[in-house]
């Protein structure tokens, strides 16, 4: 283990679809506990964690736009399957003795506590993992998009996003056997070749504010932990 990893503070964007395993829908508790104990791999390399989940394994809002209904509602269910998830990701964390906070961009105080930076800030400096849910809190956004804006504003050194391929290809590799992946790329480069591993509000908000992107899979027990000690298969996406 270096002394010192590279990332003191970091935010994993965990793809919510990847928390379905093999069921189709809803949450496997095993994916659930393995994402966890990545986690705590990472705390225990030193490193702070907050963690944006997605919601893709419950609801996303362009099901309801494109069966004809209202967008808007419909992204409030998905933002609505990201607190869902995020409630699943703080009991295996604790369960596994890693102390973490649920903080939610719409209000729900039965259920968690609202969002603010400081707060965020304040829990991170503790020590704790806060789990941001409801993305943005806003529709016609992502949890990419969310998960770039908290990287932000907690000051992370990176923004980690796990989800289901092993980084950024020349295409998207389950549609082409060809596919070539980088293993390092700028983000102005991701964005002119229009590469869709993450969205481009995402990207571009990444950049303006210098903040590096790293691809991987998230279905590698113990990934997480190994790109933090310089030694995982990923693709770096930065400008530097
Ligand atoms: N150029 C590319 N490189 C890597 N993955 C890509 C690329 N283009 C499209 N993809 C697809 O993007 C997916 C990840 O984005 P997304 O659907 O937002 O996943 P998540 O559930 O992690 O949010 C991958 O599973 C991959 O199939
Ligand atoms: O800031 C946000 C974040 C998410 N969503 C909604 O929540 C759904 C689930 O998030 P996402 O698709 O990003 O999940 P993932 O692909 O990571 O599983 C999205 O489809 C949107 O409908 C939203 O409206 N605003």
């Amino acid at each position: 283990m270096p002394a010192n990893p590279p990332y003191r503070r970091v935010l994993l964007k965990a793809s919510g679809e990847a928390l379905m395993g093999k069921q189709g829908f809803g949450i496997d508790v095993s994916v659930a506990d393995q994402v966890a104990a990545d986690i705590a791999e990472a705390r225990a390399l030193g490193v702070e964690v907050g963690l944006v989940i997605g919601g893709g394994n419950i609801f996303r809002g362009v099901a309801v736009a494109s069966a004809g209904g209202d967008r808007v509602t419909g992204d409030h269910m998905g933002m609505l399957a990201t607190v869902i998830n995020s409630l699943a990701m703080r009991t295996s964390l604790v369960k596994i003795g890693v102390d973490a906070v649920v903080l939610s961009a719409i209000a729900m105080p039965e259920l968690c506590e609202s969002f603010s930076q400081r707060k965020a800030t304040a829990y991170m400096n503790a020590g704790k993992v806060v789990i941001f849910a409801g993305g943005t809190g806003n529709p016609f956004f992502t949890t990419d998009s969310a998960a770039a804006l908290r990287a932000a504003e907690i000051g992370a050194d990176a923004l980690f996003k796990g989800t289901q391929v092993d980084g950024v290809y020349s295409a998207d590799p389950k549609n082409n056997p060809d596919a070539r992946r980088y293993d390092r790329i700028t983000h102005r480069e991701v964005l002119q070749k229009g590469l869709a591993v993450m969205d481009t509000a995402a990207i571009a908000l990444a950049r303006e504010n210098n903040i590096p992107i790293i691809v991987y899979s998230i279905h590698e027990k113990g990934g997480f932990g190994a790109i933090l000690k310089g030694e995982g298969r990923c693709t770096i996406v930065s400008d530097d």
